[in-house]
């Protein structure tokens, strides 16, 4: 529908890693306005996760009551990705013309060059709702930014001999990350967004966020570092 969109699923982990990462934001902020009022044509659309305050509300809903159901834990974490997207919301309010955006399949407007999401039901994370705004609006990549830099063969955190890799094929991500959902997972893309995206034939590079020239890069079409799945 626009062929000048970029949908980007920003991660909770670099919008609040523990506290609000302001700095990033505002540098963010700045960069992107710039990218926006240089051709009125370009659109994004930011899908915001829920990062630190998400996994502290479900882990303190654990330990509360260990048995309780998944879906609840999911709630938890979509409040978060709520109070993460409002502040994205009120970052580029000048650009946007729609509220929050909460139901991927809703009513939405996009007249304004920014449209801003959060979670919508359990059962996936934000990268999901991505997909389905990507697939609404005609957005071939997704740009998934988050605190790693690349794809690995395994979770570098827990596997010191997991390695970096350029690109990846969907039919090897997803055997990578399984199929099953888990409230506040932590993984590049996620399972349930994975097979949609797969299904739909999208792109999804995946890169460090943080690094706000390489986003850039990105969304210019240059050289950039990161994982290519496709
Ligand atoms: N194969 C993998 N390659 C890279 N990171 C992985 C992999 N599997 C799990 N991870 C973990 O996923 C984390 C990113 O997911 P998450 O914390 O949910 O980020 P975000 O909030 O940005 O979506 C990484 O920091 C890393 O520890
Ligand atoms: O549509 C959604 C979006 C998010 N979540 C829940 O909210 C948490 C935080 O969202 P996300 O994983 O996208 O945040 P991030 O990993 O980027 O911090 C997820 O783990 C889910 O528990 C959900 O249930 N449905």
């Amino acid at each position: 529908m626009y062929n000048n969109l970029a949908v980007i699923s920003l991660g909770g982990s670099i919008i609040a890693p523990e506290k609000v990462d302001y700095a990033f934001l505002k540098e963010l902020n700045s960069a992107l306005k710039t990218y926006l009022k240089e051709d009125k044509s370009r659109k994004i659309i930011l899908v915001c996760g829920g990062g630190a305050p998400a996994r502290l509300y479900q882990n303190a809903m654990r330990e509360i009551n260990p048995d309780v159901d998944n879906e609840e834990l999911d709630w938890l974490g979509i409040r978060a990705t709520h109070i993460n997207g409002q502040l994205l919301k009120a970052m580029f309010n000048e650009f946007c013309t729609d509220n929050l955006i909460t139901d991927p399949t809703g009513h939405i407007n996009f007249q304004g060059q920014v449209l801003v999401a959060a979670g919508w039901k359990p059962g996936f994370s934000t990268d999901n709702d991505a997909v389905i705004l990507a697939e609404r609006f005609e957005g071939r990549l997704i740009i998934n930014l988050s605190n790693i830099a690349k794809v690995y063969t395994d979770d570098p955190k827990k596997n010191p001999d997991a390695k970096p890799l350029d690109a990846i094929s969907w039919d090897d991500y997803r055997t990578m990350v399984g199929e099953q959902w888990t409230p506040g997972k932590n993984s590049p893309f996620d399972p349930i967004a994975s097979k949609r995206a797969a299904k739909m034939h999208m792109e999804v590079v995946c890169a460090d966020g943080r690094n706000i020239e390489n986003t850039m890069n990105i969304l210019y079409g240059r050289k950039y570092e990161g994982t290519l799945i496709s």
